[in-house]
């Protein structure tokens, strides 16, 4: 089944009311009789008599409430979830397009969004459950809920506090499950219950104020709710997953300081990725990028299975023009994938008993299994809907091995569900038939203590029981995974197939590997170029350049980037020149690569600048702004800097020579003594040298010691670099350097 993608239109906003609305939904002859129009209209940004038009499951008008959205949407999927389906919801659209509204909504009955009230049929259709089954069916729900902010994972039902720098990791389970560990899973009987762990929760997801945004949510944020009914034979468990993304901006519309622009590169970044998911996906390619960002490793969207519904939120104004075609042109791709349609199979509880407690890394469970053509998954789990269909019955789980879950919290204990697709672990110990196994597999003993595990039936022991039923079940795995390999070998020869894994292995050393800026660098790059802004993308790729020693194919990038730049900026008129409202491309010399073309008339008359070398922002207020596109930016004539009596300064010197400025950071010998000196005392990572720099006080200090660590045992080698760490910005690190006094 394809991702259900619906288009949510929202209305204007108290300080939009006079603007123009350019994004409308319409209906073809079709919808009609359905009432909901299924067509978002939008006109060509070049010309407004051209219009683009995108078809979508369901559009959402500006005056549509939580309530219809709800109920036609989400509410139908609640049953196939208490049927053992999984489902997942996600709101994806730009920043300010009510994302958060449609997830979280407003605290009025009314105003309630699509989580309160999936909770609220759920605890509903609990009770239905057990009073239908005269109590024989327990039903409980257990909640976790994260936060992926900077690439980082975090429990938002711990305080932000307990927070560790690092986050939690998340691994691949045996079953090809994409867990978080350590994640906290909360039991939640009651909506009122659920209410309150919420809204406590949303205290600690982190939001600023931006200017498109007054309560931008700077991070994504998952929902898992876990349902587990349990009857006296059974236990089967299923999962809704509620992912609110943080929306993509455009850093050009946003000002945002250097803090927000970190969160809002990694959130476009993510975002990024996601996109080249999808697109993989479309193309049917067997590598799909999911490792590149936390966010789509854990989404795995494509691999995971039951039922998806995205909700694309639009702003309605022309405000949001391009941004609103790229969403629509991400949904219309979204909307092709197909997902599994997979049952979760119910345990049989006959001689099993639940694990020991498990939780801690049972979260985040959205099922993922190994990368494979999506057709092949997709027949694959067919098949084993085909069998379901024609009344055979799944294997009985009688021995489930732990899935190497560590103790933890509570309850809940269940191995992991979605037989759909297996894969066979080749280094797993082979069942033994006729020797009873060595190693007493976790037998599971009924919660009522009657132990039937220990019965001893026909004179059979029971280890011997249980290795004839392993090696059963290991027989089937095989029969399985034959055909799954029958189904998706054609598409990869084994060499590919090799060094495919290779590669997977080496970006997961990578995902732990503190050390690896170089390739953050080169993916920062990687986005800008795609966005066309070509002069962050030069800096990112000369800030990975060090990482890289000899990597021609990345110096041979820079050059080039560097020559259109070059030709771009000739191409474009001077600045002054009245007639043009739009300026040469940068703004910054410190994202300015090209020496020529250095706005050095910033300072060019003002022989006792304190700038002494080219680090120095042109205007310090717009430095951040170096992230934006190169190519729409607005020409700001940079303020000019109050002069200071010369016999107060220090000596002016250059970093390094201007011709050698575009080929990467400075050597140390090229460094000025006071850059020399900063970078010295960052180096040393000592707090208190760190804390007494200019501008830097305890909390600053703590952050870049705590940067500095998480790189192991790389320093920081130029200001660039420096300022690219949290909380630092090319602001602070101009106060910190013009702070010191040097002596010479
Ligand atoms: N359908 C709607 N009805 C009324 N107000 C809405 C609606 N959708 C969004 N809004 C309002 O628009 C503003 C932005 O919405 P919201 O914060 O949900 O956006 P977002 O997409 O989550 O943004 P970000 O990605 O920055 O977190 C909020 O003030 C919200 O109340």
């Amino acid at each position: 089944m394809s991702v259900r993608v619906v288009a949510r239109i929202r209305p204007l906003l108290k300080h939009e009311l006079d603007k123009d609305t350019i994004v409308t939904a319409e209906s073809t002859s079709d919808d009609s009789t359905k009432g909901t129009p299924t067509i978002v209209r939008i006109p060509n940004p070049k010309t407004d008599s051209e219009s683009f038009s995108f078809q979508f499951s369901s559009v959402y008008e500006q005056e549509a409430t939580q309530q219809e959205l709800f109920d036609a949407e989400i509410s139908p999927t609640v049953k196939h979830l208490f049927n053992g389906f999984d489902l997942s919801i996600f709101a994806h659209g730009c920043t300010g397009t009510g994302k958060t509204h449609t997830m979280r909504g407003g605290k009025t009955l009314a105003d309630r969004g699509v989580i309160p009230r999936l909770l609220s049929a759920i605890y509903r259709r609990c009770k239905k459950v057990e009073k239908d089954s005269v109590g024989a069916t327990k039903v409980e729900v257990t909640l976790e809920y994260f936060e992926i902010y900077c690439d980082r994972v975090y429990d938002l039902f711990e305080p932000p506090e307990k927070r560790t720098q690092s986050g939690l990791p998340i691994r691949d389970s045996a079953k090809g499950k994409t867990v978080v560990v350590g994640l906290t899973e909360k039991p939640c009987a009651t909506l009122k219950e659920f209410e309150q762990l919420y809204d406590q929760a949303n205290v600690n997801r982190s939001t600023s104020a931006t200017k498109l945004n007054a309560h931008s949510s700077r991070s994504h944020a998952v929902l898992c709710v876990k349902i587990t009914q349990t009857t006296e034979d059974t236990i089967r468990v299923s999962r809704a997953s509620c992912i609110d993304l943080a929306g993509s901006e455009d850093n050009r519309r946003t000002d945002n300081n250097k803090e927000r622009l970190v969160e809002s590169s990694a959130i476009n970044k993510s975002l990024f990725v996601l996109a080249q998911c999808v697109d993989a996906i479309n193309k049917k390619q067997a590598r799909i990028p999911y490792r590149e960002s936390k966010m789509t490793r854990i989404l795995s969207l494509g691999q995971n299975s039951g039922l998806t519904v995205m909700i694309l939120n639009l702003a309605p104004t022309r405000a949001y023009h391009l941004d609103t075609l790229a969403s629509l042109n991400f949904a219309s791709r979204t909307k092709k994938i197909e997902v599994a349609e997979v049952e979760n199979d119910p345990i049989y509880r006959a001689m099993t008993k639940p694990l020991a407690a498990t939780s801690s890394i049972g979260g985040a469970t959205i099922t993922r299994q190994p990368l494979r053509p999506l057709a092949a998954a997709h027949n694959a789990n067919m098949q084993e809907v085909d069998k379901k269909k024609q009344g055979q019955k799944p294997n009985k789980a009688f021995s489930v091995y732990s899935d190497a879950r560590k103790s933890g919290s509570r309850v809940s204990n269940l191995p992991s569900q979605n037989h759909g697709v297996r894969r066979i672990d080749p280094h797993k110990r082979p069942a033994d038939s006729s020797i009873p196994t060595a190693r007493p597999t976790k037998t599971f003993r009924s919660a009522d203590n009657t132990s039937r595990a220990r019965q001893v039936e026909n004179g059979m022991t029971k280890e011997a029981i249980e290795a004839m039923i392993s090696q059963r079940i290991d027989e089937k795995l095989a029969e399985k995974a034959l055909q799954d390999t029958a189904v998706s070998a054609p598409a990869l020869s084994a060499e590919l197939q090799r060094r495919l894994d290779d590669l997977e292995q080496r970006v997961e050393a990578r995902d732990d590997d503190k050390s690896g800026p170089g390739l953050q660098f080169l993916l920062m790059g990687k986005q800008h170029l795609a966005r066309g802004e070509e002069v962050s993308a030069l800096r990112m790729f000369q800030l990975a350049l060090p990482h890289f020693p000899g990597n021609t194919r990345l110096g041979s990038k820079i050059a080039k980037l560097e020559e259109s730049i070059r030709s771009k900026r000739e191409a474009l008129p001077r600045p002054a020149d009245p007639v043009d409202p739009v300026p040469p491309a940068t703004t910054s010399p410190r994202m300015a690569p090209l020496p020529p073309k250095r706005r050095k008339a910033v300072h060019a008359d003002d022989s006792t600048a304190s700038d002494d070398d080219e680090f120095a922002p042109a205007n310090a207020s717009d430095h951040d702004d170096s992230y934006a596109s190169d190519s729409s930016f607005k020409f700001k004539k940079p303020a000019r800097k109050t002069t200071k009596p010369a016999a107060k300064k220090l000596p002016i010197f250059r970093d390094h020579d201007a011709s050698s400025r575009s080929a990467g950071p400075p050597a140390p010998e090229d460094q000025t003594p006071r850059t020399a000196r900063l970078l010295q005392i960052i180096n040393t990572r000592d707090i208190t040298q760190i804390k007494a720099l200019k501008g830097v006080g305890a909390k600053k200090a703590d952050a870049i010691v705590n940067c500095l660590v998480d790189m192991d045992d790389e320093e920081v080698k130029d200001l660039g670099m420096l300022a690219m760490l949290k909380g630092v910005g090319g602001k602070s690190v101009e106060t910190m350097r013009m702070g010191l006094t040097v002596e010479f």
